[in-house]
């Protein structure tokens, strides 16, 4: 008989869905496995405030299957310009977090942040309603490596961040190095992280020794093996300041294969999957569960979800390709084998 796993149903703490004929995949992906998801607002233009956050909620659940039970959790993206009045009103709506992107620092990051003290005034409104403060935490200063600017933002931004705002909530997002995950470890209790299945099982090394390999490209950028080796530590260390967040992000296959790639992995697919792997093989899969269905409710204040799901340890092929808007989508891990499976 085969090795199975049951755990409460999973959710996923940071995904891109993006937008239109896109959400006929991503939307399908996401709903075959997680319960609930926080759907990142870096769209062209960006969600803003609660109507375009609700307009795009709709458009999500028209391609929600029936009967998945699949919920989105909204966010708003913030801008130099956001407002306590936005902030209020869409904490009205049912929005529960916004986000930093600091200008320039990743996908659709043009219209983020110039100045964080320019939020100021919309994080103590974040804070007066209990929003979340969800942060891409990588400075853009170009005069600082590729490799540094998660610990950079660590340093120049979010310390300060912490003690100005001791009861807004954060999570600092996608971490990929040991100095984020020591700094969350030892922060207080309004902050926490998301990690993805794609910086616990690679390192830079992947994406860059013997070929350039452009789908193992996404911000922040892979790091040394030391810090893959710390994230899995955290993701394994039973402390519920750490969470499934997949930051499964779609760029069509010709986005990604070019001169000038863009940043993002796509593992809605399969990520329940690639994360059970690396609990696997770090023998911690009994830390599978708080990890992937209950630290990260309990941190947003939710309940957990209350069906389960079994996954089943039995190899299968991932396709070369997916579909996205009618064009080749190539997730994480083409091709390859997967141990595990989500039984459905
Ligand atoms: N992670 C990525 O490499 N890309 C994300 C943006 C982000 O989460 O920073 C995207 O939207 O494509
Ligand atoms: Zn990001
Ligand atoms: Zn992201």
């Amino acid at each position: 008989m085969s090795d199975t796993l049951t755990i409460i149903r999973p959710d996923d703490w940071h995904i891109h869905l993006r937008d239109g004929d896109a959400l006929a995949t991503t939307v399908p992906h996401a709903a075959q496995t997680f319960g609930r998801a926080i759907i990142m607002p870096n769209l062209v233009p960006p969600v803003m405030d609660a109507e375009q956050a609700m307009a795009y909620k709709d458009r999500i659940m028209a391609q929600n299957p029936a009967g998945s039970g699949f919920e989105p959790l909204m966010v708003l993206y913030l801008t130099d310009n956001t407002t306590p009045e936005t902030i209020a009103a869409a904490k009205q709506a049912g929005v529960v977090a916004c986000k930093l992107y600091p200008a320039g620092a990743t996908t659709n990051s043009d219209s983020g942040v110039t100045d964080i003290n320019k939020v100021y005034p919309a994080l103590a409104a974040m804070e007066e309603h209990g929003m979340l403060f969800l942060l891409h935490g990588e400075v853009t200063d170009t005069a600082i490596d590729i490799f540094d600017r998660e610990k950079e933002f660590i340093d120049r931004t979010l310390v300060q961040l912490a003690k100005d705002f001791p009861n807004l909530k954060m999570v600092l997002e996608h971490i990929t190095t040991k100095d984020a995950a020591e700094f969350v470890a030892e922060a207080g209790d309004n902050m926490a992280a998301t990690i993805t299945a794609h910086h616990l099982l690679y390192n830079r090394n992947h994406m860059l020794a013997g070929g350039i390999r452009p789908h193992y490209y996404c911000l922040p950028i892979l790091k040394r093996n030391t810090h893959q080796e710390a994230l899995i530590k955290a993701a394994i260390s039973g402390s519920p300041k750490f969470f499934l967040g997949t930051d499964s992000a779609p760029h069509a296959k010709n986005k990604k294969e070019s001169a000038c790639g863009c940043a993002g992995a796509y593992t809605a697919y399969h990520a329940l999957e690639l994360y059970t792997e690396v609990f696997e093989d770090a023998g911690a899969l009994d830390k599978l569960e708080n990890f992937a269905s209950v630290f990260g409710p309990e941190y947003y204040g939710l309940p957990r979800n209350t069906d389960t799901i079994t996954l089943v340890k039995e190899d299968w092929q991932l396709p070369q390709a997916l579909t996205l808007a009618g064009e080749d989508l190539v997730p994480l891990r083409a091709g390859e084998t997967i141990r595990w499976r989500v039984k459905r």
